[in-house]
């Protein structure tokens, strides 16, 4: 069985060790979250220290101060999650937890298992809370550092709860922590849950940063920075695969051409970030109206493109004309204005050897011709056509 002294003392270095690591990182750069769990880590070594101290010396009231700071480190924690995650922190269940433990301590009256009862739910709930606002972290979902994260301090709360529920039912002993080795398995295994929670989260956090900035720089690289839509180069690199991909497994595919008429009217009119509204709302138009599998990107200026995979030709009239006639029916705020799409669109011949360039360019034919009848429609580009 291990020594209470020593877990203590690994436990007071690891936090302000890595307190201490943060410190030097977020003065350099100061990434949302990093701060206050810097500060949380600081204050949970300090609160260590005082538990060291009062383990050694016996000394009731610094114990119950040590608690409290562990409080509030994890009180802080759950700030920390919070603000890496975007959102502003729900206070009043965190403070209210840290209040009941500090008065708990306070309370002469209270025997030091129920004390320690108390601290102990109160840890749980705080974990509790960190844990909710983890799984609110929703730009990186799919990531495998967040779900250890979660996995981490789920654990923790179950092997926190069963030990409030053991302390506060009186199973314990008349005293916490009262052998200098720690006498069960179920310690043991709450000691470690709790470092292991100290050090999967911090590095969690750190390469979640990581994560996300990663995932920053390639939606530069990837997107349109205006409407969000796959840039020209993204696009045409996925396009190029997709094509590749139908024509082996001898599937349709049509492509559509979509350029908005008489944009410069709208731009002359009601001044260039009118135009940029009107390029956003088109491509809130084109997401709500296609499937989430289509390739929908755009081309430069008022002219964008998308790729339906599995659809023929007339299936992509369809969905062209729907595309159109849900268009006209727009009306942009503040000004209202209203505007139009023409459309030219195109299926893969699976004959010809050129594929997407030439699927692009029978396309552009048909849009130029859309544009030639008069705007606001849609052309074909049938297959033999070019
Ligand atoms: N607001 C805004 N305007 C843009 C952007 N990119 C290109 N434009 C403008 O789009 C306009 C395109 O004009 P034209 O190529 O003459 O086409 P059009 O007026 O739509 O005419 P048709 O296509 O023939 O119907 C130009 O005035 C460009 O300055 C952009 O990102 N934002």
């Amino acid at each position: 069985m291990l020594d209470p002294h020593t877990l203590m003392f690994v436990m007071l270095l690891n936090c302000l060790l890595m307190a201490a690591s943060l410190a030097a990182l977020t003065l350099r750069k100061p990434w949302p979250g990093l701060q206050p769990w810097c500060v949380s880590l600081f204050v949970q070594g300090i609160g260590w220290l005082l538990m060291l101290i009062a383990f050694s010396l016996a000394i009731d009231n610094l114990f119950g101060a040590g608690t409290v700071l562990l409080v509030a480190g994890m009180v802080l924690q759950v700030h920390a999650v919070d603000r890496f995650g975007g959102h502003d922190t729900q206070w009043t269940a965190p403070l209210a937890v840290a209040a009941t433990v500090a008065v708990a301590y306070a309370y002469p009256g209270l025997s030091a298992p129920l004390r320690m009862g108390v601290a102990v739910c109160g840890f749980t709930v705080l974990r509790l809370l960190a844990l909710r606002s983890l799984l609110h972290i929703h730009d990186l979902r799919g990531s495998r550092v967040l779900r250890l994260m979660v996995i981490v301090l789920g654990l923790s709360v179950v092997v926190l709860g069963a030990r409030a529920v053991e302390l506060l039912s009186g199973s314990f002993g008349a005293e916490p922590i009262a052998s200098p080795m720690l006498r069960t398995i179920y310690e043991v295994l709450a000691f470690s849950v709790g470092y292991a929670v100290v050090v999967v989260t911090t590095f969690g956090l750190l390469l979640l940063h990581r994560e996300r900035a990663d995932a920053e720089l390639r939606q530069l690289a990837e997107r349109d920075s205006l409407t969000g839509l796959l840039n020209r180069r993204t696009f045409l690199q996925l396009a190029g695969r997709r094509v590749q991909r139908a024509r082996n497994d001898g599937e349709a595919l049509t492509l559509m051409i979509l350029d908005l008429d008489h944009f410069k009217r709208i731009n002359d009119q009601f001044g260039h970030p009118a135009g940029d509204r009107v390029l956003c709302d088109f491509a809130e138009v084109m997401l709500n109206s296609l499937r989430r599998n289509d390739l929908v990107g755009r081309f430069g200026g008022e002219e964008f493109a998308v790729l339906l995979m599995g659809v023929d030709l007339s299936g992509g009239l369809v969905l062209s004309e729907r595309l159109r006639t849900a268009t006209e029916r727009r009306w942009v705020e503040p000004e209202g204005i209203r505007y139009t799409v023409s459309i030219g669109l195109a299926e893969l011949d699976p004959y010809e050897t050129s594929g997407l360039t030439s699927l692009i360019s029978r396309a552009d034919r048909a849009l130029y011709r859309a544009k030639g009848e008069g705007r606001n429609r849609s052309a074909l580009s049938p297959i033999g056509a070019g």
